[in-house]
């Protein structure tokens, strides 16, 4: 069937990512965590993820022209003040290759290393394929040893067409599934979607995938809504006016990452709400993933006016204020509620 082989391949890709992050952030060292030139973190796994998923892809899908969108680039692993880290990256990549034993592969030097990360300098756009990639979402809450996502998805013609996130510190649902299994309380989930097919969700020890959905509660007073962890990265006030006119008596849950769009697909929350400060402007890596994963799952995903997002116009989005989550039935009274309070804030 369509995509379905590159569905599996960004699954694998993601599961040996999401154990490689699972590793590092066991026994994260302060030297594994550098500051970009946009003042926002970078560490060993964001590089060695972005390395391991950009191999499998390859590996698996052998014959496909390749064309990747990813968050990171090697410019400042080649400075010589990174050589030691290059080096631990290496190793971390070799090492998940190793133990997962699928591949028979002579080990990757630094150089292929950092020719693999440099694989994802594609602009992406309108035509042909392009994977996306966001090798560590949330590497601020990845860092604080909380929520994070390993976030693949794949564009053709401008259209997300599949997506996986890979989100090792979700916590399992306490459904019939995992009490079967005696896993509750535990954590990592891995949510995946193709266009038309519907959102799966299994957990990242193991378990067959089973269908999810959003929501299905009809009265936005019992919605309970997502908003970023980072103050920083979305407006928190312009999130509490909207809450209170919906009725919304729950208080938001923040979590980092697009594991917002995983626990919304599976019905944890009724709401997401991002509004970033002036001037921010979104990238399709941070978004790709989650958005097919929740429309596919039954919601809907669009900016502050309503317009779905558009992913044909390179690595940003360009959108009206924020962008708003919901299930199809609650869309029109948030909708309503969003553009009360931004034209009060105005
Ligand atoms: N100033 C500002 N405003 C809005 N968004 C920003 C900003 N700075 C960074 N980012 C991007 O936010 C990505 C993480 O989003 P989250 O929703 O996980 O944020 S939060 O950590 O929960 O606050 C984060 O993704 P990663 O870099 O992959 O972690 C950034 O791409
Ligand atoms: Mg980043
Ligand atoms: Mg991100
Ligand atoms: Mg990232």
């Amino acid at each position: 069937m369509a995509y379905e082989r590159k569905l599996a391949a960004a699954k694998k890709a993601a599961f040996l990512a999401a154990r490689l992050c699972q590793t590092v952030q066991k026994s994260l060292l302060s030297s594994d965590v550098r500051s970009k030139s946009d003042r926002t973190p970078v560490t060993i796994a964001d590089y060695g993820s972005q390395a391991l998923v950009s191999f499998v892809l390859k590996r698996e899908l052998p014959s496909e022209s390749f064309s990747l969108v990813a968050e990171e680039d090697s410019v400042d692993l080649r400075k010589d003040e990174s050589q030691e880290m290059l080096k631990r990256i290496t190793k971390l990549v070799n090492d998940s290759l190793s133990s997962d034993g699928t591949y028979n592969f002579s080990p990757l030097s630094e150089d292929d290393v950092l020719t693999a990360i440099d694989s994802g300098k594609s602009e992406g756009g309108s035509h042909g394929q392009h994977w996306v990639l966001d090798p560590i979402d949330g590497t601020k809450g990845f860092v604080r040893g909380d929520q994070y996502a390993i976030a693949l998805a794949l564009l053709d013609e401008g259209n997300v067409i599949l997506g996986v996130l890979a989100c090792p510190n979700l916590p399992l649902p306490n459904t019939g599934q995992s009490r079967q299994h005696s896993l509750q309380n535990q954590v990592g989930c891995l949510f995946s979607a193709r266009v038309g097919a519907g959102t799966y969700m299994e957990f990242l020890d193991g378990s067959s995938p089973t269908k999810v959905n959003v929501s299905t509660i009809e009265n936005p007073a019992e919605a309970s809504f997502f908003e970023s962890f980072e103050a920083a990265h979305s407006m928190h006030d312009l999130s509490g006016s909207i809450a209170k006119k919906l009725g919304v008596t729950a208080p938001p849950v923040r979590m980092d990452s697009q594991a917002k769009y995983g626990a919304l697909a599976r019905g944890d929350g009724a709401i997401y709400l991002r509004f970033p400060h002036e001037g921010y402007r979104e990238k399709i890596w941070d978004h790709a993933a989650g958005c097919i994963v929740v429309t596919e799952a039954g919601g809907v995903v669009t900016d502050a006016a309503g317009n779905p997002l558009d992913f044909s116009n390179g690595k940003h989005l360009d959108l009206e204020k924020g962008i708003i989550v919901t299930s199809k039935k609650l869309m029109p009274l948030l909708l309503n509620a969003v553009q009360e309070a931004l034209k009060e804030q105005s």
